[in-house]
């Protein structure tokens, strides 16, 4: 079953953020070339321009999808993040619009940590300071305030996919991790979960974080976990500009309490290249700044692009809807010669018994039924006799509820 009901030349997909090439070869492939490519996020106005005739939109870190840029994309079925985050879309507004959220939870992770790991060692040895003075003629050749990575604490906060495998690097390098997340995580190595956060900060030479953008996590390093911290420690901030303040930061840096720091997120970041950088962690020689590019390498973006364009496709293709972040997880079994109904509905009592009643009062057999809910919406996708299907599409666009309806043959 890869038959849409609209012909796959008129399916569009609109691709922000110059993702990989990959997703646009894997699209074609599919079949799906109505594809517009931009290199950029846009801003809302243009963004809600645009987003209106495009049944697909693919997007990185930078797009905003709130419920107005919903409330304007009236084919929208699905949204690929081409990344792990997603914060960045209303995923409330989505489920509701019956639009499936899909994201890339693996693929940049080693990308991050490697790149944790290597800031690490250069904070610990004062190198960004070190380097600036050498571009302005200097010469800072000490020992002072320089150390070996090997033995030294590491604290991670945020324990998933990307501290887990900082922790393994780390502990590779003869480093001893400690970790803090509130679910208790099974350590891997050696590593050991520490329960209090201003434990782990007081025994840390060098904290990083890597939690999602949540309301929690909003500002949860602010001057008292600075505090918290060990004299002459480093943090490192490449999970979401959210969730660190960075005026607390800057205060903690021209202190002198802090050796160094590596930030990759922050607060607000520009739109695109040709913006200018603003942030008063500029003017501190012994801060990595970089521009979000955490899992900006050639082997992780090329991995997104085929993973993220594959399960838009399979989507689009076959109404499967596994591994979304918003929405009940569907996979039905293909029936060769049946067509395919899939029925997004509000999640309110008697919905699937009015589907159903359907079937049964027009005598249509159904050939195989697979419904999930979660608690905005449930997703039924129902293999029917092809004879039947145009038949099934007009009763149950009637039924109760009704968010969205799609055939496939
Ligand atoms: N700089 C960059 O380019 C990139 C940044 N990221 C960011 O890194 C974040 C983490 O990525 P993954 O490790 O893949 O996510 P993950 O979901 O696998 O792990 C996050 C961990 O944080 C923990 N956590 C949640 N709230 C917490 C809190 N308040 N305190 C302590 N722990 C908490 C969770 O229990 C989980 O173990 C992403 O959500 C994304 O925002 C991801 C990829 C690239
Ligand atoms: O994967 C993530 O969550 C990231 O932060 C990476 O975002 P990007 O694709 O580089 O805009």
């Amino acid at each position: 079953m890869s038959k849409t009901s609209l012909d796959k030349s008129k399916i569009k997909f609109l691709l922000l953020e110059g993702v990989h090439q990959s997703a646009l070869d894997t699209l074609q492939q599919a079949g799906y070339t109505n594809i517009e490519y931009l290199k950029t996020a846009l801003p809302q106005d243009e963004l809600k321009e645009k987003i209106k005739d495009a049944h697909f939109v693919g997007i990185r870190s930078r797009t905003q999808l709130t419920r107005e840029v919903f409330e304007s994309a009236e084919k929208l079925i699905a949204v690929g993040c081409f990344c792990i985050g997603t914060n960045q879309v209303d995923l409330t507004a989505a489920t509701e619009k019956g639009v499936v959220v899909f994201n890339a939870p693996f693929s940049n992770t080693r990308s991050v940590a490697e790149l944790v790991i290597a800031e690490a060692i250069m904070l610990l040895r004062g190198i960004p300071e070190k380097n600036a003075v050498c571009h302005r003629g200097g010469w800072l050749k000490s020992a002072v305030d320089s150390f070996e990575i090997r033995g030294k604490n590491l604290g991670i906060i945020g324990y998933g996919s990307i501290g887990a495998q900082v922790s393994v690097l780390a502990e590779s390098l003869g480093m001893k991790v400690f970790f803090y997340d509130t679910i208790t995580k099974l350590p891997l190595g050696n590593a050991t979960q520490i329960r209090d956060l201003n434990e782990l900060l007081g025994m840390s030479d060098i904290v990083t974080l890597h939690v999602p953008e949540t309301p929690e996590t909003k500002d949860m390093f602010g001057k008292a976990e600075f505090d918290a911290m060990k004299e002459k420690s480093i943090l490192l901030n490449a999970s979401r500009g959210t969730v660190v303040d960075i005026d607390a930061l800057a205060e903690a840096l021209a202190s002198k309490k802090l050796l160094g720091t590596a930030i990759d997120v922050f607060p607000v970041e520009p739109r695109g290249n040709a913006d200018e950088f603003v942030s008063p962690l500029r003017e501190f020689d012994n801060a990595i700044l970089t521009p979000h590019i955490g899992g900006s390498t050639q082997e992780a973006q090329e991995n997104i692009g085929l993973e993220v364009a594959e399960k838009l496709v399979k989507y689009s293709d076959t109404g499967t809807s596994i591994s979304s972040v918003n929405f009940p997880e569907v996979a039905l079994p293909s029936h060769p010669g049946q067509h395919r109904i899939l029925h997004i509905h509000q999640n309110i009592p008697g919905v699937l018994t009015e589907i159903n009643t359907v079937f049964s009062e027009n005598n249509i057999n159904i050939c195989g039924q697979y419904l999930q809910t979660n608690e905005k919406v449930g997703y039924v996708v129902i293999d029917v006799e092809a004879d039947f299907s145009q038949l099934a599409l007009e009763k149950l666009q009637q039924v109760n509820g009704t968010i969205r309806i799609r055939r496939l043959f």
